[in-house]
């Protein structure tokens, strides 16, 4: 298939790019490279655009003769978010619709889309199945969860078939250490670790160990990058017009902050300081998925079930590129 992918550059859309790209589809990356890689993707499938350019997507579109639209370009911060929720509006919803009114245009009608965990808010029971209530508590969230509801109408009125994934936590890299993770600001609890063990920072802050979790710090569902690009994948070869598939993508293990960092103690090698500090304000304490609605209708589920080997993969990456990507 002819797939554009929005967001390509960066982090997740990379990975899933070049496991399209491998498994034989015709691959084109469009993205402002706002925070993606030249270096993630290779050049001559690069398209540098924004996803507010309805009319330059809607002649990509045709002349590419695109099937379907991975849809990855957003602003993704939870706290910047809150204190800039203006931008998040705008990139994620306003930017979305121009990017949904050009599939329009163009008669593509098929997409999977990056949504989050960040759609549930602070639900009290764990795991999290796709039934839960979703009731983001910040602007992010809020973004992601207006654009399912949009899917849900665009498949109704408009013939789209859609999938909206919900991603909990992505880590890890590519296995070859050829791609991975670089952003900026860094804000993920495992690049940020493994820049200690590099020697780029003195000690991790541990926001938080006062949660009520077994060791007082947060509980999150480290999902591997590369799991991903396969849920992705196997979700647009089942979408037809009017197929709505709606999905958390995790691995169903919930791992404490506190025991990110003691794998990453034993990857690196690396005593790894760590200080505590005051808690990060709208963190839930524990976002675990359940995602067996994702291997019973994809037949999906995830291969890096240890949080050391999805660890090792982050760590090939930052000791081959240290700081990051060139560009
Ligand atoms: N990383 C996670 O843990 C996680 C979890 C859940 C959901 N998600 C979602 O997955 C997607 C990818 O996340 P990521 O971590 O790879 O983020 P990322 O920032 O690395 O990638 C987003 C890419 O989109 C591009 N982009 C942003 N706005 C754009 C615009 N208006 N036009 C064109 N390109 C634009 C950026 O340059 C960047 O390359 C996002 O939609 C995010 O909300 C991520
Ligand atoms: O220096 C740090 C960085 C993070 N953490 C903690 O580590 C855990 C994971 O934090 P991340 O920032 O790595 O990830 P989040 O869970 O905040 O965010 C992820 O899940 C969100 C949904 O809740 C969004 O989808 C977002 O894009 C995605 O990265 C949190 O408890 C956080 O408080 C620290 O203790 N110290």
């Amino acid at each position: 298939m002819k797939i554009l992918v929005s967001g390509g550059a960066g982090y997740v859309g990379s990975h899933t790019a070049r496991h399209l790209t491998r498994e034989g589809h015709d691959v084109w990356i469009y993205d402002n490279l706002s925070q993606g890689h030249r270096g993630a993707v290779p050049a001559d499938r690069l398209i540098v655009g924004d996803l507010h350019e309805g009319e330059k997507l809607t002649s990509l579109m045709r002349e590419l003769k695109i099937d379907a639209v991975m849809h990855f370009a957003a602003s993704a911060l939870v706290g910047e978010s809150v204190t800039d929720p203006a931008k998040y509006y705008r990139n994620n919803i306003v930017a979305t619709l121009s990017l949904l009114d050009a599939m329009r245009a163009a008669d593509v009608r098929r997409i999977v889309f990056s949504s989050t965990c960040a759609t549930y808010g602070e639900p009290d029971q764990m795991p999290i199945t796709e039934s839960t209530t979703q009731s983001p508590v910040n602007p992010y969230g809020f973004t992601k969860l207006c654009i399912e509801h949009a899917l849900a109408d665009y498949a109704n009125a408009y013939d789209f078939g859609y999938a909206a994934l919900r991603y909990f936590n992505a880590s890890g890299a590519s296995p070859d250490g050829d791609i991975g993770e670089d952003h900026d600001p860094e804000s993920h609890l495992i690049p940020i670790v493994l820049q200690v063990a590099l020697g780029q920072r003195e000690a991790i802050s541990i926001f938080g160990d006062d949660y009520p979790t077994p060791d007082g710090t947060c509980i999150r569902d480290y999902i591997h990058v590369d799991d991903l690009a396969a849920a992705h994948l196997t979700a647009m070869e089942k979408l037809a017009p009017g197929v709505a598939l709606k999905l958390n993508l995790g691995t169903g293990e919930g791992v404490s902050v506190r025991e990110v960092i003691e794998a990453c103690r034993d990857v690196t090698g690396h005593a790894i300081p760590e200080t505590i500090a005051p808690r990060r304000p709208g963190d839930p304490p524990e976002l675990v998925a359940d995602a067996s609605l994702a291997l019973q209708q994809l037949g999906w589920k995830a291969k890096y079930l240890d949080i050391r080997e999805t660890v090792k993969t982050a760590w090939n990456w930052h000791v081959a590129h240290p700081h990051g990507y060139d560009d």
